[in-house]
């Protein structure tokens, strides 16, 4: 069950042996670039976790479980290494359930303009097949990610054929006057592409500097990125705020969510592992350490009832008065069982002959969806999230 793609620590670790200095008598100039070094070790690591989620939407695609023209032309490569049948449908669940979400979310707010954040948005797809799924929408979606990854979209985003799709599926051209990279291949503009009322910017940003004045020199903040503070808003982190520290992963959701009025509607949908503390969650956890992977958040928010009791926390749940809202959780495996239709199930049960079942509830019980969301009851436009109140809910104990 682990991934192809492993991150080549050994290159990685003779860089630092290099540049190290680790006798007596260091000055402390040396310990802190040993620091930074270290530090630049780990989020190259977490950068190249996006090759594995565009490998694995990518393998989803080429099996028949997803349509997405777009998975080839954002995966470096375009090509890959079929995954296993029970990976295929988790990539399947996972897509399928967040795509849900943002539909309700869309088809409630269709009156108004509103916007789309995701954090840590690799190479993700989404707003590509939101165009063309919805070819008049009238939406922001702002992606963020560090500025390497960023750089590689911007590249696949460069070449003939994307241009050719955007145009052809998305209606959308590419800006005339490309964006170039710098010689670290670092790309520290922002990305955008604009057709009528829809834009799409992609920032090349570490998140934490958002949160962090010593790192955010520029003072960089949401409205000088282009974001509205006035529209209904969705934030996503598909397996993002996981890699972070837990205070700053919380920062993060606490800055975002903080920064719009209590009349705003605001949600928050989050994929990420849970249940760390059984035999399949400690094989999990012990596997992708011996990758120099750390779910850094995964001890803190370890259950469905954690998930939940964490978007309590960012203002998101049941509320007293005007303000509305809800949080709720659930696992891929209750997704894959009640959020989807039977003769769906069927068309994706006869793409693959899967023998592993029981490992497949297994895998697909220590990954969730979690979402949350908040508004006020008077509000000029009718409920955003009631259509999420109505989806199957799980109890935590089934
Ligand atoms: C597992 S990938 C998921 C990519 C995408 N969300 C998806 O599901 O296909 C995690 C992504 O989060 C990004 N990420 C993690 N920590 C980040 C941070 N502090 N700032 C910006 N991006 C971050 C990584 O660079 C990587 O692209």
């Amino acid at each position: 069950m682990s991934a192809p793609q492993i991150p080549n620590l050994h290159t990685l670790r003779r860089g630092v042996g290099r540049r190290g200095g680790r006798g007596r008598g260091v000055a402390s100039g040396v310990a802190e670039s040993n620091n930074e070094t270290n530090q630049t070790r780990k989020d190259a690591i977490v950068q190249s976790t996006d090759t594995d989620a565009a490998t694995s939407r990518l393998s989803a695609v080429e099996a028949g479980y997803l349509d997405d023209p777009f998975a080839k032309l954002l995966t470096h490569g375009g090509n890959v290494d079929r995954r296993l049948p029970l990976m295929n449908r988790g990539t399947y669940v996972r897509t399928v359930a967040i795509d849900r979400l943002v539909d309700e979310f869309l088809r409630s707010t269709r009156k108004c303009a509103r916007q789309i954040i995701s954090l840590g948005a690799g190479s993700d797809s989404r707003f590509f097949r939101l165009k063309t799924k919805y070819p008049d929408i009238c939406l922001s979606y702002h992606e963020f990610d560090f500025p390497t990854n960023t750089a590689a979209k911007i590249h696949q985003m460069q070449t003939p054929s994307f241009a050719h799709s955007l145009k052809g599926l998305c209606n959308m051209d590419l800006p005339s006057s490309s964006t170039s990279l710098s010689n670290d291949g670092a790309q520290n503009d922002s990305f955008q592409l604009q057709a009528d009322s829809c834009h799409y910017h992609l920032h090349p940003l570490d998140l934490r500097t958002l949160t962090n004045p010593k790192r955010n020199q520029d003072q960089i903040n949401l409205s000088g990125l282009g974001i509205s503070l006035d529209v209904p808003t969705l934030l996503l982190s598909e397996c993002c705020l996981i890699y972070l520290p837990p205070e700053d992963a919380d920062s993060v959701l606490s800055y975002f969510t903080s920064a719009f009025h209590p009349a705003i509607p605001v949600a928050v949908v989050i994929y990420e592992p849970i249940r760390p503390h059984d035999a399949f969650g400690r094989t999990m956890v012990s596997n992708l350490t011996a990758r120099g992977i750390h779910l850094q958040t995964l001890h803190a928010h370890d259950s469905l009832a954690a998930q939940k009791e964490r978007l309590g926390k960012h203002g998101l749940g049941s509320m007293a008065g005007k303000e509305t809202g809800g949080a709720e959780a659930a696992d891929i495996d209750f997704i894959w069982q009640t959020w989807i239709e039977e003769a769906e199930k069927g068309r994706v049960e006869g793409l693959e002959w899967m023998d592993e079942v029981e490992e497949w509830r297994l895998l697909a019980r220590h990954y969730c969806v979690a979402w949350g969301w908040r508004e006020t009851s008077d509000n000029v436009i009718d409920s955003v999230f009631e259509p999420w109140a109505q989806l199957p809910m799980q109890d935590e104990g089934a």
